[in-house]
């Protein structure tokens, strides 16, 4: 099938490969014009080789690229000026004030003096920054260089931005400012693929990936996808969960178990019809093996377990996360495709 001109990006096929190492592998990715794209995955799993793949800035191994209607990396240089790129470090100039480090872009984009005068003074303002507009960005607080960050690489206005990660040092307030920025992109018409490692900041997206090893597991509507998850998701209220925990682990029906406060958070394959009874079931094989000594009546005795403590609870992203990477891997080893 030929490639859509008519998506921000359009993937097929693409594997990368560092000598022995495949670094992302059969990679097929469509955003649409428009769109926030989120992108999820474990450290190096191939998030950023990806965006350097579809910038331009790395050859794939195999694969066909069309970005805004380019082929990529043979059109490269053309596409470099209709796109931002706010990597993981913001690439500032530390030494140079706030206005001069967007002139200094402003001048690689070959802005003319009062075009980037008026794109300057529109960037500071909509990204609060006017009180520090002299400010070395080297002073600047975590949240004021991702502002700034973000601004360089919207100075040339681009249809297209690809963040890596970039609110990975910023307090929850910021970060929802931050997001609230995207969606006025958005709105205005810039398609954005965004790397991140917040479930919040994933439920947010249009669309979003799941990547594990270089393989994108899990793609689509974030609610299609929760809706599509092959697993029930229960919460057991008690004590001495540790334990109840690793002794569910060892079910391969089972391939998630998480303390959360006074609270288990179990994952359970859907192929158990009824897993309340077969959690309770399972659970009452513990006593005995794991609690040899008299319990004190606090602690918790799987067998004395009610089903009035195990409740059924809606799924969310970070369990999405965990039952499409690593060992959720062993209950649903297709990759979920719900894009629509
Ligand atoms: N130029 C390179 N040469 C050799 N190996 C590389 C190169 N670039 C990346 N890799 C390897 O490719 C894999 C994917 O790395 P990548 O940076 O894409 O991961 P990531 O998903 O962005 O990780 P993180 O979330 O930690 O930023 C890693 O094993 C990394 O070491």
């Amino acid at each position: 099938m030929p490639l859509n001109a008519d998506l921000a990006i359009d993937a097929r096929g693409v594997d990368k490969r560092f000598g022995d190492l495949l670094a992302v592998a059969e990679l097929d990715l469509q955003v649409q014009k428009g769109h926030i794209y989120g992108f999820l995955g474990p450290n190096g799993c191939g998030k950023s080789t990806t965006i350097r793949m579809l910038t331009g800035l790395l050859t794939p191994t195999r694969g066909e690229i069309s970005v805004l209607g380019m082929a990529i990396p043979q059109q490269a240089e053309a596409l470099r000026r209709r796109i931002g790129y706010m990597t993981q470090k913001f690439s500032l100039y530390e030494d140079l004030s706030v206005r001069e480090n967007l002139q200094f872009i402003a001048d690689i984009y070959g802005l003319g003096a009062r075009e980037s005068k008026r794109k300057i003074d529109e960037l500071i303002d909509t990204y609060h920054l006017d009180a520090q507009r002299q400010q070395l960005a080297g002073t600047l607080s975590g949240g004021q260089k991702q502002r700034l960050g973000l601004a360089c690489a919207c100075i040339n206005e681009p249809e297209l931005l690809f963040l890596d990660e970039p609110t990975s040092a910023v307090d929850p307030q910021n970060r929802r400012d931050f997001w609230e920025q995207l969606f006025d992109l958005s709105e205005r018409g810039t398609s954005i693929l965004v790397t991140t490692h917040y479930m919040d900041e994933a439920q947010r997206c249009h669309q979003l990936a799941i990547m594990e090893s270089g393989h994108i597991r899990a793609k689509g509507n974030p609610q299609a996808l929760l809706e599509a998850m092959p697993l029930h998701v229960i919460e057991i209220a008690g004590h001495r969960l540790r334990q109840l925990k690793s002794h569910l682990s060892q079910f391969s029906e089972i391939p998630s178990a998480a303390q959360l406060g006074d609270r288990l958070r179990v994952l359970v394959d859907k192929q158990i019809a009824d897993p309340i009874p077969w959690l309770l079931e399972k659970s009452r094989t513990m006593t005995g093996q794991l609690t040899p000594e008299p319990l004190s009546p606090n602690q918790f005795n799987a067998s004395q377990l009610k089903p009035n403590q195990l409740s059924l609870v809606s799924p969310n992203l970070e369990d999405l996360f965990v039952s499409v990477t690593g060992k959720g891997l062993k209950t649903s080893r297709e990759a979920a495709d719900v894009t629509r």
